[in-house]
């Protein structure tokens, strides 16, 4: 059996199952969801995490390209009570560390008591515990990844859809889930993704109809240029956002984000539509949510389980956001038409734009 050590923030170090070898450092959190491993090993949310599968059996459907959100994985480690062959084989292809055969059970535990926590981790033949605790050492906070943004980001922007004659989308990619881009093609909506530190200037070149601030990792306050950005265009162009993207925007419009203690992460988190009185299942991965709106924002859905902002809305400005994923993969299809929403709004501009006749 491999050798493999799990150095818990605090210095508890567990034991485990070697599946793929390597040392990493991230912020150790845990997901409920009970299917979609590749989509969330795929989500670029998940940078600079360790993520603890809480279903006890992870792989069990094999790997398939098409349904990964971007081109690699973005944990920087994988935890599971059971890793099938394919998955390990895969990780172990990207140089991602895996461990299975532990409690599980314990090591969410641990995290929800303590939230999530900075964790070192080694696996493979030679390595000792010392090794994992030397990871954890240099494990720093989620907040100080200050140019996290940079690792998911596209480096020049990039069109899809050019043909398509709806909407035109300027997407801020601050680590785009691939299914954001897809659900606003089949709508017909020409997507421009972005750099995440576009500039204004990057953005009136495309004259887009819906400014979308994308889903993305770490604090939203390391995102100061999209903070900007919003900012800049609420009063002209109408603003959407999902996951951190409802963060940057509470941050641009007054309001203020904090950090949760282990955050929700699954594909079954209750929220409530506080207008329809309506409650749907929702797929999440967040640690931070928003604390405060602001004057500016209202908030339209919460959290069923702890009452935090799941949708906000404009008071004056055209702007809706969500802080579950309504693109789905992994989880529910039910709040797809989110996107139909959020394009409606670039309609209802353009009529109000119309002069009346007489
Ligand atoms: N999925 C996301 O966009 C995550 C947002 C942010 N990084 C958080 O952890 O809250």
């Amino acid at each position: 059996m491999t050798p493999a050590y799990v150095a818990l923030e605090g210095g508890h170090v567990i034991e485990g199952r070697g599946r793929a070898p390597g040392t990493a450092r991230g912020e150790l959190v845990f997901t409920t969801a009970y299917t979609g491993y590749e989509e969330s090993l795929t989500d670029p949310s998940y940078e600079e995490q360790i993520l603890t599968f809480s279903y006890p059996l992870i792989g069990n459907y094999g790997v398939r390209e098409e349904r990964f959100e971007s081109d690699r994985v973005h944990p920087r480690a994988v935890l599971a009570k059971e890793l099938t062959e394919d998955v390990t084989e895969w990780l172990a292809s990207e140089g991602v560390p895996a461990v299975d055969h532990l409690d599980t059970r314990e090591v969410v535990t641990d995290i929800r008591d303590g939230g999530a926590m900075k964790c070192g981790i080694a696996v493979g033949e030679d390595v000792t515990e010392d090794d994992a605790l030397e990871q954890l050492e240099a494990c720093k906070a989620m907040s100080d990844h200050t140019e996290i943004g940079a690792q998911v980001s596209v480096d020049e922007p990039v069109v899809h859809g050019a043909d398509n004659d709806g909407d035109t989308v300027a997407l801020i990619d601050c680590g785009a889930k691939g299914s954001i881009v897809d659900s606003l093609l089949a709508r017909n909506a020409t997507v421009h993704v972005l750099p995440h530190d576009a500039s204004a200037h990057d953005v009136e070149a495309v004259s887009p109809d819906i400014l979308f601030i994308s889903n993305g990792p770490g604090d939203p306050a390391n995102y100061e240029q999209a903070i900007n950005l919003v900012d800049t265009f609420v009063e002209d162009t109408p603003v959407a956002g999902i996951c951190l993207g409802q963060q940057i925007v509470a941050e641009a419009l007054g309001g203020t984000t904090e950090k949760m203690t282990f955050g929700h992460r699954g594909v079954n988190q209750p929220v409530l539509d506080l207008e329809s009185g309506q409650v749907v299942m929702t797929t999440q991965n967040h640690g931070y949510t928003v604390a405060d709106p602001g004057d500016h924002l209202e908030v339209t859905q919460i959290n069923v389980n702890d009452d935090t902002p799941e949708g906000i809305d404009g008071i004056e400005y055209d702007v809706i956001t969500r802080q579950y994923h309504p693109e789905a993969n992994p989880g529910p299809e039910d709040t797809l038409d989110f996107f139909d929403d959020v394009l409606a709004m670039a309609e209802t501009r353009s009529q109000r734009a119309v002069p009346a006749d007489d």
